[in-house]
């Protein structure tokens, strides 16, 4: 598979380097300064940049008929664009807040759980994120994924950052040194706590699922999630 590297930080060299270990290539690849290589020669766009960034990248790739993936965060209230862009363009796209297997498990073991507290409301629900300095969003996309998961079985109504309101589920964001990614959800009551807790040890698990979702979208058009890659089909 030919790639194309929309963004070349902390992500897209940890991308690289273990598409290269799979047997891929890296034909493009741009940072806020640079680009190299031809984008259209891609068979697939991987985009991790930055929040104010990715739609552009996102069009761009589909003006260049390329499928893309894309995992930066905090642009999502943008999606319906990104939606209308891809159909327009007959194009493939495919976003997930966090590429990792193991989160991907995480939020199914998220939504059992909330439906499991549907019945006990005197347990509170709240999520914690935890991650390195340079992180430019907040809350993380992740915390935002789990908190929708929660919000499904419960009264509250939305989610808010790092303040107590009655009729909200609390996510809390630390900012952390070289944290790669924590995740908790926690559900509390005066007599007792239950945590679920995600961590990961390295960016290579949220690198590794990119380039699955990338060799997943070969040949596809449409608009795709990790719940296709992971859970619907093996096709
Ligand atoms: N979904 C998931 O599984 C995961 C998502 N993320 C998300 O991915 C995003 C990137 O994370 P990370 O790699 O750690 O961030 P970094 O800051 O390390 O890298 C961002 C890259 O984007 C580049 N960039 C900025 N502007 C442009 C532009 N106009 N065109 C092309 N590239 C540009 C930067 O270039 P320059 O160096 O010149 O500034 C840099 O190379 C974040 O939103 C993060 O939240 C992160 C991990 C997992
Ligand atoms: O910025 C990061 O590093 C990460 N961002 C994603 C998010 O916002 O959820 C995924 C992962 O937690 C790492």
């Amino acid at each position: 598979m030919k790639i194309a590297l929309l963004g070349y930080g902390k992500m897209g060299k940890t991308i690289e380097a273990l598409a290269i270990q799979k047997g891929h290539t890296v034909v493009y690849k741009s940072t806020s300064t640079t680009s190299e290589g031809i984008l259209s020669e891609a068979n697939v766009a991987i985009e991790f940049s930055s929040p104010d960034i990715a739609i552009k990248n996102i069009a761009k790739s589909f003006e260049a008929g390329v499928p893309v993936v894309c995992g930066t965060t905090g642009w999502l209230d943008r999606y319906e664009e990104i939606l209308k862009l891809c159909e327009q363009r007959n194009g493939s796209f495919l976003y997930a807040s966090n590429f990792s297997v193991g989160v991907n498990l995480f939020f199914k073991l998220n939504a059992y759980a909330a439906s499991l507290f549907e019945d006990w409301k005197e347990y509170m629900p709240a999520i914690e994120e935890v991650h390195h300095t340079q992180k430019k969003d907040a809350p993380s996309g992740t915390a935002i994924t789990l908190a929708e998961g929660v919000l499904k079985h419960r009264n509250e109504t939305d989610w808010v950052l790092d303040k107590q309101q009655k009729d909200k589920v609390t996510i809390k964001a630390q900012r952390i040194d070289d944290v790669k990614g924590t995740h908790t959800v926690t559900y509390a009551s005066d007599i007792d706590t239950v945590s679920l807790k995600h961590e990961a040890h390295s960016r290579d698990g949220f690198a590794l699922g990119a380039i699955l979702a990338a060799e997943w979208l070969q040949n596809k058009e449409g608009v795709f999630t990790m719940e296709d890659v992971l859970f619907r089909s093996n096709s």
